[in-house]
């Protein structure tokens, strides 16, 4: 099956800056994949690259199998939701109004929208209320909605969950989820990398307009190498006994964080041989925990290695 999305050596240049530089990324059904970087990364204009609203100074673009800024663009449109970044809607108009506006816009049905509405936790009270009386949580919910409409096969999200508390976060991903267990594919730029841990199946990380890396988080953490923590957790009368021990077994001392904590740092690939000798020491344990690099530890290491190149 040929992918949703398929991005062969683009560019985008404005003027001599490039905005994107040579990207190679090809997305399937059923795939979140997501788009991190700085500032100025190059994210934004990837993804009006693939909406078709600009078009490349270089490469070629193919979504849903056509070239979205070529005469298939309003047919491939239709089947694209997109949630920009600092998603306006007109103030004085009320949830429900603005979802039919956008809805007619789209050419589809308005009488699917109630239910659109109860999807993303729009309660149906604040469906009366004007917008310009909205929390910024009610906003993205309604932008939520508006992407969703048509059922699209391919959505866009630029920094979705931006200012949203934790729970609204998780109910986000939560529908990003099961829209992607029916198949929809889903692009999403973010800032908040520790959040898109679990939720991502495939990470790619742009500096300056660049793809730098490409893969799963598991990839990723075996490309980089990154070392892993292990933290002992002891009784406060194990602390000394255990810190002679573990000096004794790797011939260095651990680190003491708060909280009875003894820190290991270690390469990923001594980490089983180090447990098991752990698990042979003398002194009782509470606990014991392994901390794997975080998804921001990666995206430093990968932006470090292209700086030095
Ligand atoms: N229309 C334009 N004209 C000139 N330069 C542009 C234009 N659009 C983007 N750029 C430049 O291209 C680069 C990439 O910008 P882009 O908005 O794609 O980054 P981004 O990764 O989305 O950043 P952010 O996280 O801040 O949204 C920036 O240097 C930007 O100034």
């Amino acid at each position: 099956m040929s992918p949703t999305i398929e991005v062969s050596g683009v560019s985008k240049r404005y003027g001599d800056q490039y905005a994107v530089r040579d990207v190679t990324v090809a997305l399937g059904a059923g795939e979140c994949v997501a788009l991190v970087g700085h500032n100025g990364a190059g994210k934004s204009s990837l993804i009006k690259l693939l909406l078709g609203l600009t078009t490349p100074t270089g490469g070629t673009i193919r979504v849903l199998g056509e070239d979205p800024a070529g005469n298939a663009a309003a047919r491939i449109r239709r089947q694209i939701g997109y949630l920009p970044e600092n998603v306006a809607f007109h103030p004085a108009m009320t949830g429900r109004e603005s979802l039919d506006f956008y809805a007619r816009l789209k050419r589809v049905p308005t009488c699917c929208n109630d239910a659109l509405l109860d999807r993303v936790g729009l309660e149906t009270g604040a469906r009366k209320h004007r917008i310009g009386t909205y929390s910024k949580g009610m906003r993205q919910r309604l932008g939520l909605a508006q992407a969703l409409l048509g059922d699209p096969k391919l959505l866009f999200l630029d920094e979705p969950t931006t200012g949203l508390d934790p729970a609204l976060r998780q109910g986000f991903y939560r529908i990003i989820g099961d829209l992607r267990d029916a198949g929809t594919t889903v692009l999403l730029c973010s800032h908040a990398l520790t959040e898109l841990e679990g939720q991502a199946d495939r990470v790619i990380v742009m500096n300056r307009g660049r793809k730098v890396a490409e893969g799963s988080l598991a990839t990723l953490r075996s490309l980089a190498q990154l070392p892993v923590r292990i933290r002992l957790t002891v009784p406060d009368t194990g602390f000394a006994a255990l810190e002679g021990e573990l000096t004794g077994i790797f011939g260095r001392t651990a680190t003491r964080l708060a909280g009875g904590v003894v820190e290991l740092v270690c390469a990923n690939d001594d980490k089983l041989d180090i447990v098991r000798r752990i698990a042979g020491i003398g002194t009782p344990l509470d606990d014991m925990e392994i901390v794997q690099p975080s998804l921001d530890e990666m995206y430093a290491h990968f932006l470090r290695q292209e700086a030095a190149q």
